[in-house]
């Protein structure tokens, strides 16, 4: 018997709204309707200042308003377009979204707005949300929890397989009897604010400006050293740590190591950070027996960080999702609509091997 859901997501590189149609079946699961949808610019403007800035408690009020307002609009619009049936809809698994994750703070929490129950009353559907909360009050990271769903997807796959998703942030699922996963670091979001700052674009297309550039080895090796990276799973991380204010302090320590006139070409600081994603990747990877690595996330567009892993990662196949039949640019949507699947019909989630939380349980809350 067929069951419909869909899925939301926008991720810390705030680049959209990314939906997803799935049907879920007692054997098959499969994405038939898909869009992303661009961000409210004045919204993102808002998320980006609360990421750097004091807030007040009236900014975040409206901000989750707004947010559930702007995310009802995009799957009313979805809804319309693809020609959907709301009747046939079981529920909407809607991540939100990361306004801040502190999961090894004294008072762990993880905060996702947009407000579900604006969704469900603007809808008329049952909305899923709120997943992380309760992982983390059972000890848990409540991040990643792709790997759970990479688990299901890709169990099939025999050989030894590794899935990485590289969005804002990198996210690495080892499949297996014990399923592991956790955050690698920074997946594209250092080099979108460096090719913002001094290219003018909002990503760097197909690697083009880095692969103009030299890395410069010192550098990597000097963020490399960021504690994070050396960092024990289970782990998460997000904008907090890694974000425009981090690599400026980078540049400014390796600045003054070289007596304080060192220049690095713009360009070569985009080689250098390119290197640094693909390095903190695939330094976890070799720490495995993996002969497949599965890419997907907004990086598997960048085709010189894909030349790049395959180059690093010598004897390993590196491939797209979609080379597996399963969307890279959809994942993180597929699998929000499987967890409001698994939250309807009261299952618990595998996911303590990944995040270290005292059991696995039931994700999110129902709103209706
Ligand atoms: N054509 C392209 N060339 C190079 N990079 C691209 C291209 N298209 C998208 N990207 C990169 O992918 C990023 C978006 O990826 P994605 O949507 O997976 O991130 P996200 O889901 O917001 O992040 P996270 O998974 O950390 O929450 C963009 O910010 C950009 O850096
Ligand atoms: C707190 C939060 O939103 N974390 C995100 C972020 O984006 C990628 C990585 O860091 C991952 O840990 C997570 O999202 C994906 C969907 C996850 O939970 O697997």
């Amino acid at each position: 018997m067929s069951e419909f859901y869909i899925g939301v997501m926008s991720g810390t590189s705030l680049d959209g709204i990314d939906i997803a149609y799935c049907e879920i079946k007692q054997e098959s699961f499969e994405l038939l309707h898909s869009a992303t949808y661009p961000f409210n610019k004045e919204i993102k403007e808002k998320i980006l200042k609360a990421l750097k800035t004091p807030v007040t408690l009236k900014q975040i009020g409206e901000l989750d308003t707004r947010l559930g307002e702007m995310y009802a609009d995009a799957l009313e619009r979805f809804i319309a377009e693809k020609k959907i049936d709301k009747k046939q809809i079981a529920a909407i698994g809607l991540h939100g979204q990361t306004l801040w994750h502190e999961p090894e703070g004294e008072y762990p929490f993880s905060m996702q707005l947009g407000n579900p129950n604006i969704i469900t009353a603007l809808t008329n559907i049952r909305v899923v949300s709120d997943f992380r909360r309760k992982d983390m009050a059972l000890g848990g990271q409540g991040a990643p929890f792709a790997p759970a769903f990479h688990q299901y997807i890709f169990s099939r796959l025999k050989a030894k397989i590794a899935i990485v998703n590289i969005g804002g942030m990198a996210n690495l699922s080892l499949l297996g009897e014990n399923l592991t996963g956790y955050d690698t670091g920074c997946g594209n979001v250092l080099m979108d604010y460096w090719v913002s700052l001094h290219n003018s674009a909002m990503f760097d297309e197909d690697g083009r400006w880095a692969k103009s550039g030299t890395p410069n080895s010192e550098l990597l090796e000097q963020m490399l050293s960021e504690p994070y990276f050396s960092k024990k799973a289970p782990k998460s991380t997000g904008r907090e740590l890694f974000n425009g204010a981090w690599l400026e302090r980078e540049l400014q320590t390796f600045s003054h190591k070289k007596g304080g006139t060192l220049h690095i070409k713009n360009m070569d600081v985009q080689a250098t950070l390119l290197e640094l994603t693909v390095s903190s990747i695939a330094n976890e990877v070799k720490k495995n027996e993996i002969n497949l690595l599965i890419v997907c996330g907004g990086g598997v567009k960048n085709g010189y960080l894909m030349q790049r892993l395959g180059d690093v990662l010598r004897g390993v196949e590196v491939v797209s999702s979609d080379e597996c039949g399963v969307s890279s640019e959809f994942m993180e949507a597929m699998a929000f609509a499987w967890l409001a699947h698994e939250r309807v019909h009261k299952n618990c989630v595998k996911l303590s091997s990944v995040t270290g939380a005292s059991k696995d349980s039931i994700l999110g809350a129902i709103y209706e």
